[in-house]
């Protein structure tokens, strides 16, 4: 319940503007440059962060079977409400970046779309005119999603995903006392079976410094400040409605 927040609920929701607030710093003082593998190609942004809410879910639920598997019965956390408050928040995501189904766009596009943006086509490659309402089908087309306020899906996703992590990580697992750790780097073998066997809590560790690391090129580089605010304000509701309702 959210009733009083705890010091490390407060500090998982200050985690994501204290992260943009740096990008926008670095990209004041001109520092964004050095933010490498920042384009829309890269491999962190095909690879991962488009299929984020995958990655995250995947690599979650692994940490929860894991340690479930070697924690004892009564330190386990219950699993109920931890699947409520997964589930609130796929939920939540599919809603705000997914069209939901054929004539119902994303609400970030339905926002966009309300404030009046539309997708503006190239009558040489598009005759006729077309109506798109969502931006992946205006993307599809090569049209211009352009004239409204268009909420960050990125700075959304992102924060979401890194405050899922922050809050919920504790509760799949109690801590490095895993066997196998001085073997654990002998050979390539032993470490990637310590890495996804023995402690899979390193691959949640590593995916909350990518998550972390693509929402500060996100701030420093994409959409507007406005548009940051309510892709992250967007982010804060859903995760604390997933808190309140879970
Ligand atoms: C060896 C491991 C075994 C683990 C066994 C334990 C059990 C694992 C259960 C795993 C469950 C996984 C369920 C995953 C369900 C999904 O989420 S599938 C869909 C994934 N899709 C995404 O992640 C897409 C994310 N992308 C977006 O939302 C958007 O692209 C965007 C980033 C918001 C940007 O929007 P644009 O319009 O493209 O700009
Ligand atoms: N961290 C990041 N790294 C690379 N590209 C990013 C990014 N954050 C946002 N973008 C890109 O910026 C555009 C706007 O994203 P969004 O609206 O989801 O916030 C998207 O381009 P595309 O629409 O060409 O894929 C997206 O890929």
């Amino acid at each position: 319940m959210l009733g009083k927040l705890s010091r490390r609920e407060v500090a998982v929701l200050l985690w994501c503007p204290f992260v943009v607030c740096t990008g926008h710093m670095l990209a004041l003082c001109g520092w964004d440059g050095c933010l490498v593998a920042s384009t829309k190609d890269s491999l962190l942004n095909t690879v991962f962060v488009k299929r984020g809410w995958f990655w995250t879910s995947t690599v979650f639920w692994w940490v929860v079977v894991r340690y479930r598997m070697e924690d004892s019965v009564t330190t386990r956390t219950p699993l109920l409400p931890l699947l409520r408050r997964y589930t609130i928040t796929t939920a939540a995501w599919y809603v705000f970046t997914q069209q939901l189904w054929l004539n119902v766009p994303p609400l970030m596009d339905l926002v966009f779309v309300w404030s009046g943006g539309s997708c503006l086509l190239d009558p040489a490659t598009t005759p006729g005119t077309l109506w798109l309402s969502t931006s992946a089908a205006c993307r599809r087309h090569g049209g211009l999603w352009q004239g409204g306020h268009d909420p960050s899906g990125h700075m959304f996703l992102l924060s979401l995903m890194l405050m899922f992590l922050l809050s919920e990580l504790p509760a799949g697992s109690s801590g490095g006392r895993r066997r196998g750790k001085h073997a654990a780097f002998a050979s390539a073998a032993a470490a990637a079976r310590f890495i996804l066997w023995d402690e899979p809590g390193v691959l949640a560790l590593a995916l909350t410094a990518c998550w972390t690391w693509a929402l500060l090129v996100t701030a420093a580089r994409f959409h507007t400040l406005p548009e940051q605010t309510s892709g992250l304000l967007a982010a804060v509701v859903a995760h604390l409605s997933a808190r309140a309702l879970g």
